[in-house]
């Protein structure tokens, strides 16, 4: 008998076309998602060079970084250089008869959103794209990496990828989560522990009852921020509510091919008895809510703690670190996380962009306003996912609340398009990266779950949800 394998080391196995002495590996890539940031030059060897797309229809190319998310947008983009990327991809997907959702489609959205939503995105596949969360995708039991632009032209001209072997973690999350704490919270507090190098090296796979028990959405919010704890990727095995969420998706198999398709995915799992390399558990009945109080995202904290004190850290170069990510903020250790006042309100991101993060913010906002001095925008992560919470009145109450209600796209989850935090103004997001002027220039961002920016932006600082009434 075959020695127990990871999941990992089923997908990576069964993927393998080459591989060397030295264990350098030649990866079959089943599909590659394109997005407007790392493909230009990708493009641009392949038309050098005189090669093709070796298979256009593995390969899907969307707008989601440089979009507006204005509703003007349909009239074209003003800035220049956001104009040139979004152009230059719906010219590249044109000339090389690439699959392309343009800012005018419904299906156009986060590349991460829009891959699942089709059914793109499949149990046991190998994904790609030259995005750091592609890791989201391992939520369906997918291998999804993050690939460089070199990668891009790579896979683009091959449909394979140089990959070596990851090794495996398990980070395990036993019980179940008290009321008013999600998939964010866990994934926060895993990163809090472990550090963003706690996962160097490894590719993660999450189990245990409360991650079974998570919707595909929370899976995905889990599996999306694996890069932030340094990770290579992080996978979920598919079952049930992964099987239920993809059937009948526009692009998942149908039929009999459907039948074969389950058959394969069944067998799936990590076997009894599989090595880990490192081992993580996590009681997620003692989980709270969640916030960050730093520039990186394991500075987190409960929602009932306080900003800690640099001059508490032994190690000098991470008490200096922490003493800058501090006066980066604009915080005093001791402060109650409680006390701290909000500008802004960022809800969207592919972290938590999804329809059941929308719903999360409606139950907490309905009937309620946004604070005087806070702006609160919620931007969907689709056009399908804009269209299912209109559907469902969701934008109608956020626009009573007082909340910006946006078109689709990254957003002010970076600022690489026009939404952005101007200096020192500070802001709960539900994204999943909280640097030095990620959300713009000297903005301050704290990290939490949709339901926790919701509450934020009705209160005009942070409160606890499990007492939100
Ligand atoms: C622009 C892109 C390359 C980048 C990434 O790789 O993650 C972005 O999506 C991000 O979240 O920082
Ligand atoms: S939403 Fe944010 S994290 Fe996700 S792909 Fe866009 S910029 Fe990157």
């Amino acid at each position: 008998m075959s020695a127990p394998r990871t999941l990992y080391d089923k997908i990576f196995d069964d993927h393998v076309v080459d591989r060397q002495d030295d264990g350098t590996c030649l990866l079959y890539i089943d599909r590659h998602l394109v997005h407007e940031v790392t493909s230009p030059q990708a493009f641009e060897g392949l038309r050098l060079s005189g090669r093709k797309v070796r298979h256009p229809e593995k390969t899907l190319a969307v707008v989601d970084h440089n979009v507006s998310t204005s509703p003007e947008r349909k009239f074209g983009i003003k800035n220049e250089e956001s104009r040139i990327q979004v152009e230059a991809l719906a010219k590249n997907a044109r000339d090389f008869g690439v699959e392309y959702y343009s800012e005018n489609d419904i299906r156009q959205g986060i590349v991460h959103i829009i891959g699942p939503e089709q059914g793109f995105t499949l149990p046991g596949m190998t994904i790609v794209c030259g995005d750091s969360h592609t890791s989201t995708h391992g939520a369906f039991g997918a291998l999804a990496h993050g690939i460089g632009t070199s990668e891009v032209e790579h896979v683009l001209a091959t449909q394979t990828l140089i990959q070596r072997k990851a090794k495996n973690m398990l980070v395990r999350v036993d019980g179940v989560l008290p009321e008013g704490v999600t998939a964010k919270d866990i994934i926060l507090a895993i990163i809090g522990e472990i550090g963003t190098a706690g996962g160097t090296g490894y590719v993660i796979e999450y189990a245990g009852e409360a991650i079974r028990s998570l919707s595909m959405e929370g899976r995905m919010t889990i599996c999306n921020m694996s890069i932030e704890g340094g990770a290579r990727a992080g996978l979920i095995a598919a079952d049930e509510t992964t099987f239920a969420y993809v059937k009948d998706k526009p692009r998942a198999p149908k039929g009999a091919a459907w039948d074969a398709a389950l058959g394969y995915w069944k067998t799936l799992q990590s076997d009894e008895g599989a090595h880990f390399d490192k081992v993580i558990v996590l009681d997620a009945a003692k989980l709270p809510p969640i916030v960050s109080w730093g520039s990186s995202p394991e500075d987190v904290v409960s929602v009932q703690g306080i900003v800690p004190n640099p001059a508490d850290i032994t190690d000098e170069n991470k008490r200096t670190s922490k003493q800058r990510a501090l006066d980066y903020m604009g915080l005093t250790p001791g402060t109650k996380i409680t006390d701290i006042a909000l500008d802004r309100v960022f809800i969207g991101s592919c972290t938590n962009g999804r329809i059941e993060d929308l719903r999360a913010v409606a139950k907490v906002v309905e009937g309620k306003t946004v604070s005087a001095h806070v702006d609160a925008m919620i931007v969907p992560g689709s056009g399908l996912v804009k269209e299912q919470a209109e559907a469902e009145g969701l934008d109608k109450i956020f626009l009573a609340a007082g909340f910006d209600w946006r078109e689709p796209g990254c957003s002010m989850c970076l600022a690489m398009n026009d939404d952005r935090l101007k200096p020192h103004e500070r802001c709960a997001s539900t994204s999943n990266r909280n640097f030095e002027g990620r959300q713009g220039f000297k903005g301050r961002t704290h990290l939490v779950s949709p339901a926790m920016a919701a509450a934020a932006a009705i209160a005009g600082h942070f409160v606890d949800i499990r007492d939100w009434k």
